[in-house]
């Protein structure tokens, strides 16, 4: 045979059965790539099939006249209701009449339209919400998240919510949660013998039963009103002549084929993202999601990258893909191949061979994406094979990208994820299934580990558990030491057939949460995917103004239903307007009870209504109550003065009458909202910074490493507020008086007696004390057992990392925040003061912005603020001890920490107006406070000012 060319193991050339034998154990994937790394990359695998791993090899079998080689019996196991789908058509005719009707659903432009996105986006918010609405164990998957996209692509109004409804989560279950291999391949190898005894064969392999699913799908093909953007308003087309079962089998395919692909290929991509060894690459995708608030998914390099990355290690059908060899037989690599052989590529090897595109293949490196964009970009594309290759590559690739990039999106805008230390690689090992493989547990249970203060869930308007995420994730197949590789041995070790015996393994991801973007009129938080323009008809992605889509969850039953909506607040802010207005105004137009102000942030609307629903209703609100009604922008200040309600437009200067005769005008003359101090102080800044119409140059102090200019340069709407506020005060400062502190000791001093000071030296270390001048802590009462100890170790731990990293600044936030978990001071104010002294060097302007999540996330009292503050003159006094004077930027860290709401008025104006020798000497506590002046004066001016314009 002309096969016997083709290298291989000697047995290959006699018999399937050790390749079967694989197949069995769910290990064919790994099997086949180790006899490619022994053979090279043409290997015989079986007496008549011959697998490859070359892109000569894919560019042959896969896209050779359009659609590459037709496809083998081994599909007719995917029949669905007995009718042969698009994947299972086995011949080139057929598969291009079925996809000629329904390419165009899977077309990116189709992908894209806003009824697409919103549908993917509103899933990404809910698989967010559903994460932190609980601080009790749940099960939910990233496949419910895939299986209510996918649906919403499929069926749209009739999509499924299984991260909302656990009706629908039994059906996801039932699609993702199939143990069927081995019936099935049995049914494959062996029709005649299986047919003869199926039924005894069901009692040790199971068949494939999908009853929930059938029933959901056929139910919902009857409909006839799907959205045109459908896949079912498509093949319900009169020209298609397709019957009923023909459209509900085809659904059904893509259904099955959206879930476990895009859910096991993001469960991948976010456990090995919470790797010690690629928490690198989490920050930097991070970075890039905070620095581009509201860019579209498909504007973001380093997202791209991660996720190339992740699908290039971790393809969710990284399985053989079989094709005959044509009549007469073809050259493939190199080798005569006679017709009727079965070749095959697998996407698994295929990514990984070439070690001259991709370098140290076993690694996850998204970097490798970037490097170079033209060098070697055209190579690592022709040997991407996640979604196949050709006519008959994945036809669902751009939902799936749009789904894994939206959902990457939310939650990393927000959140770092981190693995439980309890989870052992081998039990996320790689379980072959027919085409695609899952990780050999199958499940993580991911649960809350504790619940969160409550003044830090009040500051990010969410329930309890926040910081912390709970959810159920598929396991990936990965290590620690190095991720992608594991060891067959471990694997075959498994038997599919044990998998109830495998115990369930528990992950817990605890998510911390990042820096809530602060924007004077509109966005406030940087959920990306769940973000919306707050003028829908306005379809430009880089519209400045958005909104968190509406989130929804349904409680009750029977009379006592009612929707909650989660999000009101962070709408109603961005709206700039008082949720009571837009409650209320929902509950005028939908004719419902409403309530107005929960204390709880938990806003309800007696009686289901969907998102969708209020969303739109919300559209209303925004063109009524809030955009201007010349130029449409939204940046209006509602008055309420002498019976008239006026919106005042901040960007074209109109000033424009309410419709009195509108419900909520009533209910608006009744409750005028109180302006908050900040937003007083915000526009009082930039009204100032107006007026005084110069741009000075000397308002920044000339620091250029401020954070506070965005990374790209693009005025994001932070900024110039923020630049007014610099220069104003800086302004102010300079026609200052040059009078004296009022220096009293108070309420903030302890005793510094000699006897005092010794006392509480003793029971600190006697290294740290000096570097951090830790004393004068003799008031706190929640020193835990080991004493300053635990403080004085964390302190060192910062400081012996700045010196191994080369610097403060690559000094890791979550590193530093899981070592003060560790230490079990993560909620101490003491904390706070250690940290200040050594996460900020003389470059503090440029180090606050980065460091702001987690202080926000650690300053949760009075006290903490304090320290922080207390902290803030250490480090002044000692670093102009040290011959940088710093007092001449305390201005700008006091406007930095305000800006990044570290400190609030009240507390900063109580702290500038006493010197206290509580965390310094006096001297020093009076230059700081001196320093400071022009800041305090200027927030006590606004907060004035606004008690003024209250009355
Ligand atoms: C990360 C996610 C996904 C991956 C890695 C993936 C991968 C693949 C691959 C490798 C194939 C070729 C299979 C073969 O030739 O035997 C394929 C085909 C297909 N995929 Fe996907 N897929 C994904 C998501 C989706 C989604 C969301 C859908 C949506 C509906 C989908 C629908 C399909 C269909 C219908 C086919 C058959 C195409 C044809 O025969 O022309 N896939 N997919």
């Amino acid at each position: 045979s002309p096969l016997n060319k083709i290298p291989g193991p000697w047995y290959a050339k006699f018999t399937s059965l050790v390749l079967k034998w694989h197949e069995f154990r769910t290990n064919r994937t790994r099997y086949i790539h180790d006899l490619h790394l022994q053979y090279g990359p043409s290997v015989r695998i079986a007496p008549s099939e011959v697998a490859f791993a070359s892109a000569a090899a894919v560019k042959e079998i896969y896209c050779s006249g359009g659609s590459g080689y037709d496809k083998t019996e081994f599909y007719n196991l995917f029949k669905v209701y007995g009718r042969r789908t698009m994947f299972t058509t086995l011949n080139k005719d057929d598969h291009a009449k079925r996809k000629r009707i329904l390419a165009d659903r899977y077309a990116n432009t189709n992908i894209v339209r806003p009824q697409s996105l919103d549908g993917i986006a509103e899933r990404a918010g809910n698989f967010v919400n559903r994460c932190f609405q609980t601080n009790s164990t749940i099960v939910l998957g990233l496949h419910s998240y895939a299986f209510d996209c996918v649906t919403h692509h499929l069926f749209h109004p009739h999509a499924t919510d299984s991260l909302l409804s656990s009706k629908d989560e039994e059906i996801m279950r039932e699609v993702t949660f199939d143990d069927s291999l081995q019936n099935r391949l049995l049914q494959f190898y062996w029709p005649t013998g299986h047919k003869l005894f199926g039924k005894i064969l069901y009692l040790f392999a199971k068949p494939r039963e999908t009853p929930l699913a059938d029933g959901f799908v056929l139910d919902t093909c009857a409909q006839t009103d799907a959205a045109p953007f459908t896949l079912l308003n498509r093949l319900q087309g009169p020209d298609y002549n397709l019957d009923n079962l023909d459209i509900a089998a085809e659904c059904l395919d893509h259904m099955a084929a959206g879930i476990d692909t895009t859910g096991d290929a993001l469960c991948f991509l976010m456990w090995e993202l919470s790797q010690p060894a690629s928490i690198r690459y989490q920050k930097k995708l991070q970075d890039e999601l905070l620095a581009n608030p509201g860019a579209s998914f498909d504007r973001l390099p380093y997202l791209d990258a991660i996720v190339m990355e992740g699908l290039r290690c971790f393809p969710a059908i990284p399985m053989s893909l079989p094709r005959y060899v044509p009549p007469g037989g073809r050259t493939i690599d190199d080798f005569f191949v006679p017709g009727g052989t079965t070749v095959s590529c697998q996407a698994y090897s295929v990514q990984k061979m070439d070690q001259t595109v991709f370098p140290d293949p076993n690694t996850f490196k998204p970097e490798r994406w970037l490097d170079q964009p033209n060098k070697g970009d055209a190579e690592r594309k022709r040997l991407f094979f996640a979604f196949a290759n050709g006519g008959r590559g994945c036809v669902g690739k751009h939902l799936a990208l749009a789904e894994m990039k939206m959902l990457l999106q939310a939650v990393y805008s927000r959140f770092t994820t981190l693995p439980d230390a309890t989870m052992r690689p081998e039990e996320l090992e790689m379980s072959d299934q027919l085409i695609s493989s899952r990780p050999a547990g199958q499940r993580c249970l991911l649960q809350t580990p504790e619940s969160s203060s409550s003044s830090v869930n009040a500051r990010h308007r969410l329930s309890p558990g926040l910081p912390y995420v709970s959810a159920s994730l598929p396991q990936l197949t990965l290590s620690l030491a190095s991720p992608f590789k594991s060891s067959p041995s471990v694997c075959s070790a498994r038997p599919l057939a044990n998998r109830r015996n495998v115990p369930s393994v528990k992950v817990t991801f605890t998510l911390i949460q990042q820096t809530a973007l602060k924007r004077s009129t509109t966005v406030n938080t940087a959920i990306m995917a769940s973000l919306v323009n707050v003028r829908r008809d306005e379809s430009d992605p880089f519209y400045r103004y958005k909104m968190e889509r509406i989130q929804t969850k349904i409680e009750g039953k029977g009379n006592g239903i009612k929707t909650v909506i989660i999000n009101l607040t962070s709408v109603a802010q961005s709206l700039a307007r008082p949720g009571s207005y837009l409650i209320k105004y929902f509950g005028f137009e939908l004719g419902a009870q409403t309530n107005l102000d929960p204390a709880d942030d938990r806003w309800i609307i007696n009686g289901a209504h969907e998102a969708v629903k209020l969303q739109e209703l919300l559209d209303g609100f925004i063109s009524k109550f809030v955009l201007c009604k010349k130029c449409k922008n939204p940046e209006t200040d509602v008055h309420i003065k002498d019976g008239r309600i006026t919106l005042d437009c901040k960007a074209c200067g109109q000033r424009c009458d309410v419709d009195l005769r509108l419900k909520l005008s009533g209910f608006m003359l009744k409750n005028v909202p109180k302006k908050t101090k900040l937003d007083k102080a915000e526009r009082r800044a930039a009204r100032k910074a107006k007026q005084n119409g110069k741009g000075e140059e000397n308002g920044s102090g000339g620091d250029d490493n401020s954070d506070m200019a965005s990374p790209n340069g693009d005025d994001n709407g932070i900024e110039s507020d923020d630049d007014a506020l610099t220069r104003k005060i800086k302004t102010e400062a300079q026609i200052l008086e040059n009078k004296a502190v009022e220096i009293k000791d108070d309420d903030w001093a302890v005793d510094m007696s000699e006897e005092a000071v010794k006392a509480r030296q003793q029971q600190l270390p006697g290294e740290f004390k000096q570097k951090l001048v830790l004393n004068g802590e003799d008031e706190d009462e929640d020193v835990e057992g080991g004493g300053n100890t635990v403080y004085d170790q964390l302190g060192t731990w910062i400081q012996e990392q700045t010196e191994q990293k080369g610097g403060v600044v690559n000094v890791d936030d979550i590193d530093i925040y899981v070592k003060a978990k560790e230490l079990g001071i993560e909620s101490k104010h003491r904390t706070v003061l250690v940290l200040v002294q050594t996460i900020f060097d003389e470059n503090i302007c440029a180090q606050i912005g980065k460091r702001a999540p987690m202080l926000k996330r650690m300053i949760t009292s009075e006290r903490h603020e304090k320290a922080f503050l207390g902290g803030t003159e250490r480090l002044v006094g000692q670093l102009s001890e040290e011959g940088t004077d710093m007092y001449d930027k305390v201005v700008k860290i006091l406007q930095l920490y305000y800006h990044h709401d570290l400190i609030t008025e009240e507390l900063t104006i109580k702290w500038g107006s006493k010197a206290s020798k509580k965390y310094v000497d006096l001297a020093t506590s009076k230059k700081v406070r001196k320093a400071a002046e022009p800041f305090i004066k200027w927030l006590q001016e606004a907060e004035e000012e606004s008690d003024d314009d209250d009355e």
